[in-house]
């Protein structure tokens, strides 16, 4: 058996092809873009007012004080989308500005509405104090410049990245290509039924994978329930698979050692290459993933025990997929262990833990009980993965621990 190392080397290796596609800006959450993307304008596009107020000439303030103030004459108001231009400014003049509008030519600062005194009709404000230049002003191109990078090849795409696209007027993208996954579930007991007999049970592994899909960079295809029986049908969806546009096989489940776990039996037989079956993890242990030969695609075969599966999507497909369109490997954040912890020293184990912030703002993490591959509830109450790495058994409280985002395997945080 291999250890996590070793397998993900296999997988970094194994990489298959992912083809380009342009879309449009709105639509590409969650989306990989495959090149460097540059701002073309200037944002703001044109230096406007940051309040409603009065802009002014500053320069006209420099002697006013309370014994000496001075009355500017409101010449019009402009709103955001107002054409600003104002044509021969005369001495202590003003223009009622509201949030967004141009500043006009000759005026270089804002007086907040709040701070106004208006003379008696309203068409004169008095200043009675020296104004500041550049108060409440936003300057153009003073967030985004010309040329200015938006966003990195190989990011994952997120709604600030949408907001910075449309602002700057990029309309269309080009990004990875989503991957097809088939899916496949496994076992005579496996029933999409709601009521069932004490002996069969829910399938809730492909809803899940499928709710992953929801917020993330993939189409999940169902290829439904295999039974006990089904090889020679399995065999040959594979092969009808290696015809199609599907880019990458999951099962879950029949992979381990029993009598009908027909998966390793059946993936064997293909033309296969960097082929690893069983790594030293919990859950997760009998995981196979292969290549097919002379093909680009992939095939995971994930445990059936429904922590186990997701364990594994989360460790083994999620950054496979994450090298195959282009993005960074995710780095761990670190958390101080809230709990002593020991566990057996040759295996990494993936715990579902919950991750808090103490009062003085330092992360701890606690691991939940109820580690077991089939129990769902601590899965529920976990908010992140634990990752306790091997050549080590004994954790210690207050020990630092490499943790892994566990909401929809779409956030890297850190
Ligand atoms: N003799 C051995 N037995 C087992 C070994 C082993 O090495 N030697 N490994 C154990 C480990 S570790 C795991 S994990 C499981 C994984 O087994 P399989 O991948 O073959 O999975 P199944 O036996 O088909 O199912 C396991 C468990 O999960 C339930 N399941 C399966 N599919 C679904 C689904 N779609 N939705 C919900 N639940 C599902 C299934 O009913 C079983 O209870 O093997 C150990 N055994
Ligand atoms: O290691 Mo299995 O994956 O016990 O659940």
């Amino acid at each position: 058996m291999i250890n996590y190392k070793k397998a993900k080397k296999i997988l970094i290796k194994s990489k298959i092809k992912i083809q380009d596609e342009i879309i449009k800006s709105s639509k590409a959450l969650n989306r990989i873009n495959v090149s460097d993307i540059y701002s073309t304008v200037n944002y703001p596009a044109a230096t406007n007012a940051a309040f409603d107020g009065f802009a002014i000439n500053s320069n006209e303030t420099n002697k006013l004080n309370k014994k000496n103030s001075q009355n500017f004459k409101i010449l019009k108001t402009i709103s955001a989308g107002d054409n600003p231009i104002i044509n021969k400014i005369k001495k202590n003049v003003t223009v009622e500005v509201m949030t967004g509008a141009l500043i006009p030519r000759g005026f270089d600062t804002i007086i907040p509405i709040e701070k106004i005194i208006f003379n008696r009709d309203k068409k004169y404000i008095q200043i009675n104090k020296k104004i500041k230049k550049n108060q409440h002003i936003r300057f153009a191109g003073s967030d985004y410049k010309k040329k200015d990078l938006i966003i990195k090849k190989g990011s994952i795409i997120q709604s600030a990245h949408v907001l910075a696209f449309k602002t700057l007027g990029v309309t269309k993208i080009k990004v990875k290509k989503k991957p097809n996954i088939l899916f496949f579930s496994t076992g005579n007991e496996i029933s999409n039924n709601k009521k069932i007999v004490n002996w069969k049970v829910r399938n809730s592994n492909s809803h899940y994978i499928n709710s992953l899909s929801k917020n993330f960079m993939f189409n999940f295809i169902d290829g439904g329930i295999l039974r006990d029986k089904d090889t020679k049908l399995f065999k040959k969806q594979i092969e009808k698979s290696i015809k199609s546009k599907i880019d990458i096989i999951i099962t879950s489940g029949a992979v381990s050692a029993g009598k009908y776990d027909f998966v390793p039996y059946v993936v064997k037989k293909l033309n296969l290459s960097n082929f690893f079956k069983g790594v030293l993890i919990r859950p997760g242990k009998p995981i196979l993933f292969a290549k097919l030969k002379g093909f680009e695609k992939a095939i995971f075969g994930l445990p059936g025990n429904p922590i186990s599966s997701s364990a594994c999507f989360r460790f083994f497909v999620y950054p496979y997929l994450l090298n195959i369109l282009g993005v960074k490997a995710e780095k761990p954040f670190k958390a101080k262990l809230k709990n002593d912890y020991s566990k057996n020293k040759e295996i990494i184990r993936f715990l579902k833990a919950r991750l808090t912030s103490t009062k003085d703002g330092k992360l701890e993490l606690e691991v939940l009980k109820g580690q077991e591959s089939f129990k769902i509830k601590s899965f529920v109450q976990s908010n992140v993965w634990g990752l306790f790495k091997d050549g080590q058994s004994k954790f210690k409280k207050g020990e630092l621990i490499d943790c892994f985002s566990a909401i929809g395997p779409n956030k890297n945080f850190f």
